[in-house]
């Protein structure tokens, strides 16, 4: 019963980093956040468990003299990644590990909860502790889902993202577009098998698949504007049974992205007419698959973020850094599409990039976030 201390904060992150969770699977993640929800004064505070979305947990903190919701998001999921940091407190669940930070995320949105749950805020705040950030759009199913309905119900949103290229501590943000809008592109060729040594009465889907990828590749270069850009990258390739056999399938996983929704549609539109020229020339069936779901590009209303730069430029304790639009994507992007607010940067400084299996975020990022943005939600319910 009282506000989360850093070395609090600490224990904290070190434990939700050792039980990292796959979108939607993060019961356990769930189970702690709520302990911790919990520990603190209950007077302000409403916990909702939506049972159709059963891993997210929302919290409100009522507000003294409510003239708006406020909401303020953290992801909670982690990656398929085997980690290599060596950390004595390093993740237990095989082969999953918290290398984008959400673990950080977590404790962060929990010391700013801690510190309004003594100190009754103004207006009413709305915690939202999301499942499924890294893929399965957690936050579209959030909103579709009508979980911002009734007390839950948000006016503007809030929500970080960590950032090791900014010193631990540091706020980074920009007006317009911060990250870019992704679209998943799974591609399937079928060819047709045979022996290794009769290629002229197979059609080699891994012939075919090469020659797709190359060809793609070349979108980037060729057809889009070099100012705007963009960038597409297969990451998973799968193809084929032994050396001596003409492989009959394969199939690639890749990511699409652009900083505006024009820019995906139009690399979409151009990978669909590369799948039908590379299935003419090789005389296979090439099939592409689009999944965007939630994650639209995340672009910061102009208002609000105007004044969120304004207060983080301005306060004394505040590292504030201008950054430039980032090619990582996230689903806030479609939380931002239907209710006003602002993405933003919280340094870590770490010389591996989010994704890697040695991601270190320095913990000394999470009180300093905590406190920028604590200050920043103080002074934007004194706006009235
Ligand atoms: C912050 C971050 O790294 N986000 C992910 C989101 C991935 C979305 C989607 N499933 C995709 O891969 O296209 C990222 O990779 O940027």
């Amino acid at each position: 019963m009282a506000v989360f201390s850093e070395s609090e904060l600490f224990a904290i992150r070190r434990h939700l980093h050792q039980i990292p969770e796959l979108a939607l699977k993060e019961r356990e993640t769930h189970d702690l956040l709520l302990k911790k929800v919990q520990e603190l004064k209950q007077d302000f505070l409403v916990v909702k468990e939506p049972s159709e979305l059963p891993t997210a947990l929302l919290v409100l903190v009522k507000g003294s003299d409510p003239q708006r919701n406020i909401g303020y998001r953290a992801d909670i999921d982690a990656l398929p990644v085997e980690e290599d940091t060596g950390l004595p407190y390093k993740s237990t669940h095989p082969g999953i590990m918290h290398a984008c930070g959400h673990d950080i995320h977590m404790s962060v949105a929990l010391g700013i909860l801690s510190y309004f749950s003594e100190k009754q805020p103004k207006d009413n705040l709305v915690f939202f502790f999301q499942p499924a950030e890294e893929s399965e759009s957690g936050g579209m199913k959030a909103y579709n889902l009508g979980l911002f309905t009734g007390d839950f119900q948000v006016d503007e949103f809030y929500g970080l993202h960590d950032k090791p290229d900014l010193p631990a501590g540091a706020i980074g943000c920009r007006e317009g577009t911060l990250f870019a809008g992704t679209c998943e592109v799974n591609i399937e060729i079928e060819g047709k098998g045979g022996h290794a040594v009769f290629p002229q009465k197979a059609k080699d889907s891994v012939v075919a698949l090469a020659s797709l990828i190359l060809q793609i590749q070349t979108i980037i270069s060729r057809s889009i504007d070099p100012i705007e850009s963009g960038v597409i990258t297969f990451g998973k390739l799968e193809a084929g049974h032994i050396r001596n056999v003409i492989a009959d399938h394969a199939r690639i996983e890749g990511t699409i992205r652009g900083l505006t929704q024009a820019m995906i549609e139009k690399i979409i539109d151009r990978i669909k007419e590369v799948c039908q020229g590379v299935a003419l020339s090789y005389g296979v069936k090439v099939t592409p698959e689009f999944n965007q779901g939630g994650y639209w590009p995340v672009e910061n209303n102009p208002e609000l973020t105007k004044n969120f730069i304004s207060y983080m430029r301005d306060a004394e304790d505040v590292d504030y850094i201008e950054t430039a639009p980032a090619m990582t994507g996230e689903d806030f992007g479609f939380l931002l599409n239907k209710i006003p607010g602002t993405m933003f940067w919280l340094g870590v400084d770490d010389d591996s990039s989010l994704h890697s299996a040695t991601f270190t975020p320095k913990e000394a990022a999470i009180y300093k976030g905590v406190q920028a943005i604590t200050g920043f939600l103080a002074y934007r319910m004194a706006q009235g």
